[in-house]
């Protein structure tokens, strides 16, 4: 790596210890000096490096702030002992807070104190190190926060207060926070009032159904300003310029642990602070050349559906619910019989059984994303392209589609553990029909070391687009779904007096939230341009970006 031009080199007191600082525009360093002293020739005495050194990226540091060595030697007016060396002879402070990491990918902030002899000496490395952090310019200074108090155990607003406002204060980045009052606020408010231009990101305190309102929100407002349509499943979107940060305080917070690698408030408030950010691939969903809805987690049809469609039910219990339904959804075992229709992504590096899984900066997402850009037309859009498109019949216990792992604390590794974040594709898997106990031992798998598509009634694809018709399906209009519902069940189980009374549809689990129709054509958003951020080009498939990398 070049080697940097320092900014400021000097030696402090830390600890009662003297250590010598070093700043240049990539580290902060800071190394002890060791008071004893060493005997050289001629009978001098040399101070000696000891200890190992101890650095931090400029990117990482939070804030600086000047310190009151006065106040900090008293305390409810009772005078502390303070080391000898800090009161008498360096009586100026100055504290670097910065990120540190912990185990299992959570951040944490840390503050370090360092001790000067001279005030101006003091004032200039605070100066030096504020100068470095105005200039860089990925951090926000402005955030508009959405906080939903019933998301999760409802602990929105306190996790807001007490973890992440101080976080942000220290930071020096100011907010204007809105509780919901009610659902769809958050999308309603970004897509038609919220004053965009002022603020530099959108922070979302929930789970991932608040965090789809704000997309929906966002993705909307910025299709209509530009007049692009929604409805039509060709059109390409154009990107959004800013960024959702995500604090999770919802059930499953499977949009934030699949991007992050943990659920924790602290690690999440952290990440936007320094200004991280990470693309990610959004499907749009449509019925009838009608655009219902944006997935960026899992379209889950039969078994996820069905939990969903439970445990709406039973919001009260919280987290609980999604245990409670999915326990009794398991022991119903209905399947679904249909037509699923999909697209291999077949230009691409990587597939749904690999062993390596999506970090920031993933070489693969960056690869395919390429593939997806404004200059290189997929080949599937052409009129002329016939072939490609494969046609599964059968009876499904599920259908699920997965843009990204949708790893979460109840399954680490995901219903697709080497699905990527921002690669154009989702991985479309198709559970035929088995008996229970072989469909336990296939959601058992997704919380253990044990590959979960290594089934014989389990295949998983890589694809583009796909089409689901449910065998019952009526008419192209088709009808209100729990009617039709209703009336096939009856009709279903007189065909066949010994079948387990399956319904004709379940419901689609649409990032947590039910569709309204059975019949669905999914498609991996495409956007106009390219998202440059830095000298790296960035998979754009789908002008949403997240403050959320994974993987350090
Ligand atoms: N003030 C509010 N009152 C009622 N519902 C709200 C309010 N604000 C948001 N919502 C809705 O609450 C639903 C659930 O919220 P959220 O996703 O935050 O939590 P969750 O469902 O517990 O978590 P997860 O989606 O991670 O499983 C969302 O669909 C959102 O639209
Ligand atoms: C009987 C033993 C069962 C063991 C099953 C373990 C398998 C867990 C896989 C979890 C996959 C989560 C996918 C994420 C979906 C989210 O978009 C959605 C909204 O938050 N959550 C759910 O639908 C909530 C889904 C909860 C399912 C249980
Ligand atoms: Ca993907």
């Amino acid at each position: 790596m070049e080697k940097q031009p320092r900014l400021l080199a000097s030696q402090l007191l830390l600890k009662n210890s003297l250590f010598e600082v070093s700043l240049n525009r990539v580290l902060l360093t800071w190394k002890e000096i060791a008071t004893k002293k060493k005997r050289v020739s001629g009978g001098i005495h040399h101070p000696f490096k000891v200890g190992t050194s101890h650095g931090v990226s400029v990117s990482e540091i939070l804030a600086v702030r000047e310190l009151d060595v006065d106040s900090e030697t008293k305390d409810d007016g009772r005078w502390q002992k303070m080391p000898q060396k800090s009161t008498e002879a360096y009586p100026y402070a100055f504290t670097v807070s910065y990120v540190e990491r912990a185990w299992q990918h959570r951040w944490r902030c840390s503050d370090v104190t360092f001790h000067c002899l001279e005030g101006a000496l003091c004032q200039q490395w605070v100066q030096t190190i504020r100068e470095q952090l105005t200039a860089l310019t990925s951090r926000p200074k402005h955030l508009l926060v959405y906080i939903n108090p019933y998301g999760g155990k409802q602990q929105g607003e306190r996790i807001y207060e007490q973890k992440v406002a101080p976080l942000f204060t220290l930071a020096s980045i100011s907010t204007h926070v809105i509780v919901t009052e009610h659902a769809n606020h958050a999308r309603d408010h970004l897509r038609t009032e919220a004053e965009l231009k002022k603020y530099d990101g959108v922070v979302c305190v929930g789970g991932d159904g608040m965090f789809s309102e704000m997309v929906h929100g966002l993705v909307s407002r910025t299709q209509r300003d530009n007049g692009v349509d929604q409805n039509s499943p060709e059109e390409k979107l154009v990107p959004c310029t800013l960024r959702i940060g995500i604090i999770p305080a919802g059930s499953t917070d499977c949009i934030c642990y699949a991007t992050v690698g943990i659920n924790d408030p602290v690690t999440s408030a952290l990440h936007i602070i320094v200004g991280d950010a990470q693309p990610m691939d959004v499907c749009s969903v449509h019925h009838n050349n009608t655009f219902l809805r944006y997935s960026v987690s899992l379209l889950g049809y039969g078994f996820y559906g069905d939990v969903l469609a439970d445990s709406e039910r039973k919001r009260w219990m919280g987290p609980a619910r999604y245990d409670f339904s999915g326990f009794k959804t398991f022991l119903t075992h209905h399947y679904y019989e249909g037509t699923v229709s999909f697209l291999p992504a077949t230009d691409i590096l990587g597939t749904p059984r690999d062993k390596t899984r999506c970090r920031a900066g993933c070489f693969i997402c960056q690869h395919n994303g390429q593939l997806y850009s404004e200059d290189h037309q997929p080949l599937f859009l052409l009129p002329e392209y016939k072939g490609g498109w494969r046609v599964i019949r059968g009876k499904f216990l599920a259908i699920n589609a997965a843009s990204m792992s949708c790893a979460c604390p109840r399954s680490p590794k995901g219903l697709s553990p080497a699905a990527h974040l921002a690669d154009g594709t989702t991985d479309l898997i198709l559970v035929r029909k088995c008996s229970r106990f072989n469909f336990l031992r296939h959601l058992l798998r997704h919380t253990s070391k044990y590959d979960q598509f290594d089934m014989n009634f389990v295949e998983v694809h890589r694809v583009r687009r796909f089409r689901f018709t449910p065998r019952y399906c009526q008419s192209d209009s088709e009808l209100d779904l729990r009617e039709n519902g209703k009336r096939l069940f009856s009709q279903i189980c007189r065909d066949h007096p010994a079948c387990s009374c399956s319904p004709a549809y379940s419901s689609w689990n649409c990032d947590g939230e039910i569709l309204p129709h059975a019949a669905i054509e999914v498609g991996l958003v495409r956007i106009k341009g390219k998202i440059l951020d830095e000298n790296l080009l960035q998979s754009a498939q789908t002008g949403v970006k997240v403050h959320l990398p994974f993987g350090q």
